[in-house]
């Protein structure tokens, strides 16, 4: 496999400059992501009167609109699938309550759907220049402490977040920080404590980076392509501020070497992998699906921790992992406190179809397993979500899709 392959823009970039640019009031966005979770955040912002509002399996866009909703005074209400509202919102809800927002749950309460009824100017506090003081947890979603700051600037005495719990995705807490204050706000990060002074947000350009959590897949077919092969990747930054960049050392493990050409030009090669790994993925969760893919198909035993919130996601990943694995002669298995083993035995990949679960990273995931036999992916179209030219791509370094057929 030898070629440059093309990589979507960052969704998670995408959607908090959005939001921000719509506090900001200004500012040009360039190179937005075309995922649909990106396209859906674009079209809900620009509808200002909507009474309900879809976010389908997005759950930035959930979790973000809510907040800024909710504090833009807004009535509405706010749904998503039916995983959606599967995957909880409690921690935000609570959060937003304790701000003045007045939200009910349509449905199940501590998920969505949400019927946000408005919002009760806070009460000044006595020190009108004390923050307001909020304890979120932090070990469900990331995604409600970013949804909270992106909107701190904008209340009267800003807000102090005293996190609990053990903190899972914190590399998407800094990147919302980072674009903070790209934007002209800045937020105070003391570990266990967040403060964000009140701030005006200043219209400021801005040029989202490829997307790293994209790129793994990439890297997962150098891992499994043969001797000679690599790849350049296009629009990937040295210093990134996604988290997911943590793939380059995870799988220098697993024999991809990486190496920048130029400042935003990346070029993969194959190297010896190591003969076994163990990873930590409480900062990096959407790297687990390549990565367990990977280390299955070359047989190098694996042990895997901080997996927690990957049963709220699109999908139970951990049990599709564990049933889309053993159709090749892969396992997950829970080894208990936290830990899971990957393993293979005989892995073979002759043609098997794999489910996705309305789950975009069980089709990437499993895609390069392509280049060690034929395979059928079901559902493809869920791409969509984050990388809707995943398939054209992996065509034009050679890949052969045939069309399925009916
Ligand atoms: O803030 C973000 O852009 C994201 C945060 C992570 O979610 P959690 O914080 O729920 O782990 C990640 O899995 C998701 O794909 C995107
Ligand atoms: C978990 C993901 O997205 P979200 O939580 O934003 O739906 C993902 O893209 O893997």
């Amino acid at each position: 496999m030898r070629g440059t392959a093309q990589v979507p823009a960052s969704k998670s970039e995408s959607n908090r400059a959005l939001i921000i640019q719509a506090l900001a009031g200004g500012g040009q966005l360039f190179n937005l992501s075309d995922a649909n979770d990106t396209q859906l955040m674009q079209r809900l912002l620009q509808d200002p009167v909507a009474p309900v509002f879809d976010a389908e399996d997005a759950g930035t866009v959930m979790r973000f609109l809510s907040a800024y909703l909710a504090m833009t005074g807004r009535q509405a209400e706010l749904t998503g699938t039916a995983r959606m509202q599967e995957r909880p919102i409690a921690v935000l809800v609570d959060a937003l309550r304790e701000l003045g927002a007045r939200i009910e749950y349509a449905g199940q309460e501590g998920y969505p759907p949400l019927r946000l009824l408005g919002r009760t100017p806070q009460p000044a506090t006595a020190e009108e220049t004390e923050p307001i003081e909020l304890t979120v947890r932090g070990d469900i979603s990331s995604q409600y402490i970013s949804a909270l700051l992106m909107i701190a600037p904008t209340l009267p005495a800003g807000l102090r977040i005293w996190l609990t719990g053990k903190v899972g995705s914190r590399p998407y807490i800094r990147m919302t920080q980072a674009l903070m204050q790209h934007f002209g706000a800045v937020c105070r990060d003391l570990g266990e404590v967040l403060e964000v002074r009140p701030q005006a947000y200043q219209p400021t350009d801005y040029t989202v980076e490829g997307d790293w959590s994209g790129a793994s897949y990439w890297y997962a077919m150098v891992a499994l392509a043969p001797e000679g092969s690599y790849l350049t990747l296009p629009t990937l930054r040295r210093y990134s501020w996604q988290g997911d960049q943590a793939i380059a050392g995870i799988m220098a493990q697993l024999g991809v070497h990486t190496e920048f050409l130029a400042d935003e030009t990346l070029r993969l090669t194959k190297n010896a992998p190591a003969a076994r790994l163990t990873q930590d993925f409480t900062d990096c969760p959407d790297l687990a699906q390549t990565v367990a893919v990977v280390a299955a198909a070359l047989g190098i035993p694996a042990t895997f921790t901080g997996l927690e919130s990957l049963r709220i996601k699109e999908t139970d990943r951990i049990a599709a992992l564990q049933t889309e694995l053993a159709k090749f002669g892969g396992a997950l298995t829970d080894a208990g406190e936290g830990r899971f083993a990957v393993s293979s035995e005989s892995f073979q990949v002759t043609g098997q179809t794999v489910a996705t679960y309305h789950d975009h990273r069980m089709a990437m995931a499993f895609a390069p397993l392509a280049l060690l036999g034929e395979i059928r992916i079901e559902a493809p179209q869920v791409v969509r979500k984050s990388y809707p030219q995943f398939w054209q791509e992996l065509e034009k370094v050679g890949f052969s899709i045939p069309a399925p057929a009916v």
